[in-house]
């Protein structure tokens, strides 16, 4: 066997796992959480809500079905560095494009193999997520070095770091008379979401997260998709000042994960870090109001305090079977819900893309 240049995954705890470099060399600093799937390493690897954060999978084999064109849900990859057991060499699959050792390395993302991740995972089930660096660069003289750097790292600005900067039409999958104009502010937007818009024949408009809810409005919108994203939800003061004029025009609102968290905050309610997230494609979460259980796609590491949420303005609609927490809030006094988990999916069950087509009720009762 080849000789293979050696990495390490240093926690802020102290510690120290070695293994194997593949992606690209070099060191990168970021919150280290897990992720469940057992398939679906290209979406994870696209989606922007993991920016700031190194991603561990579960899954003791990553890589086996290559990368392709088709299911990027950005233009990038956003992780700060990678995590797996073992990676395969020899993918299957029509599609391939390149393996996911020549993605890595193209997007510059630090990753390393031949780790425990099971174990790896209890650890941060147990202790809970926190802050680690990937690096090809290990040697004990560094260690205090390294720690001190792990104790200042944060997450910061992240929505403006993976927002776009102009306005983009969009348009619909089939243009017709009855397509229903919608405003999607991007907060790292996952492609599927878009996609399900526009093939309920959604003309979209994607707009940057900071756009202010009068310039939203002047596109006279029949409704307004908030989007998934990275960070702390509570750093983001104002777009939920926006989002809370939004909300008072009566335009219908449908929000999903950041977007759902950042509604409740421009409601009065409050969010609170969890312990480890959820983040993988088999969430089981409740609809309390039709007492029915959906199997979900998640990727969030905040969620909303139920105790928080105003009654007269709304309530929790949807938990999570595992933990209890909130994972759909429904407004009384708006025109809008909110899901905490994925009906994009992508990856992962489609079983609540229905939310989509109640989106589109919602706008055909909103007057058009
Ligand atoms: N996927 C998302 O939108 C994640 C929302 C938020 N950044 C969280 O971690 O909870």
């Amino acid at each position: 066997m080849s000789e293979q240049k050696k990495a390490w995954l240093l926690l802020a705890d102290g510690t120290l796992l070695e293994g194997y470099s593949f992606g690209a060399a070099g060191e990168s600093f970021g919150e280290v959480v897990f992720n469940t799937g057992m398939t679906g390493y290209q979406e994870v690897l696209t989606d922007p809500s993991y920016y700031g954060q190194i991603v561990v999978q579960t899954y003791p084999i990553i890589g086996n079905y290559g990368i392709n064109t088709d299911d990027m849900e950005s233009q990038k990859s956003w992780v700060q560095g990678y995590v797996v057991s073992e990676w395969c060499k020899y993918p299957s699959n029509f599609r391939v494009a390149m393996t996911i050792d020549e993605f890595l390395k193209k997007e510059g993302i630090v990753s390393i193999c031949g780790i425990a991740t099971r174990t790896l995972t209890k650890k941060l089930r147990e202790a809970g997520v926190m802050n680690g660096v990937v690096t090809t660069e290990y040697r004990e003289d560094r260690r205090e070095e390294l720690l001190e750097k792990l104790r200042q790292f944060s997450i910061v600005d992240a929505v403006k770091a993976v927002s776009c900067t102009e306005v983009q039409k969009m348009g619909a999958a089939e243009e017709g008379d009855k397509a229903y104009r919608v405003v999607l502010m991007d907060f790292g937007y996952k492609r599927n979401i878009l996609r399900s818009l526009q093939s309920r024949g959604c003309q979209v408009t994607v707009v940057p997260g900071h756009t202010s809810a009068e310039d939203i409005l002047a596109l006279s919108p029949d409704g307004i998709m908030l989007s998934n994203g990275p960070g702390d939800p509570a750093e983001n003061t104002a777009i939920i000042a926006e989002i809370a004029k939004l909300l008072h025009s009566g335009v219908p609102v449908f929000g999903i994960c950041l977007g759902h968290q950042l509604t409740a905050l421009a409601t009065g309610a409050k969010t609170i870090k969890l312990k480890y997230g959820h983040r993988g494609a088999n969430q089981p979460v409740k609809d309390l109001d039709h007492d029915r259980t959906y199997i979900t796609s998640q990727n969030h590491g905040y969620a909303v305090d139920g105790g928080t949420v105003d009654e007269s303005v709304g309530y929790v609609s949807h938990v999570n079977a595992n933990d209890g927490t909130v994972e759909g809030i429904r407004y009384r006094k708006y025109n809008c819900f909110t899901v905490q988990f994925h009906p994009e999916a992508s990856a992962g069950p489609k079983d609540t893309a229905y939310l989509f087509d109640e989106f589109i009720d919602l706008m055909k009762k909103g007057g058009k």
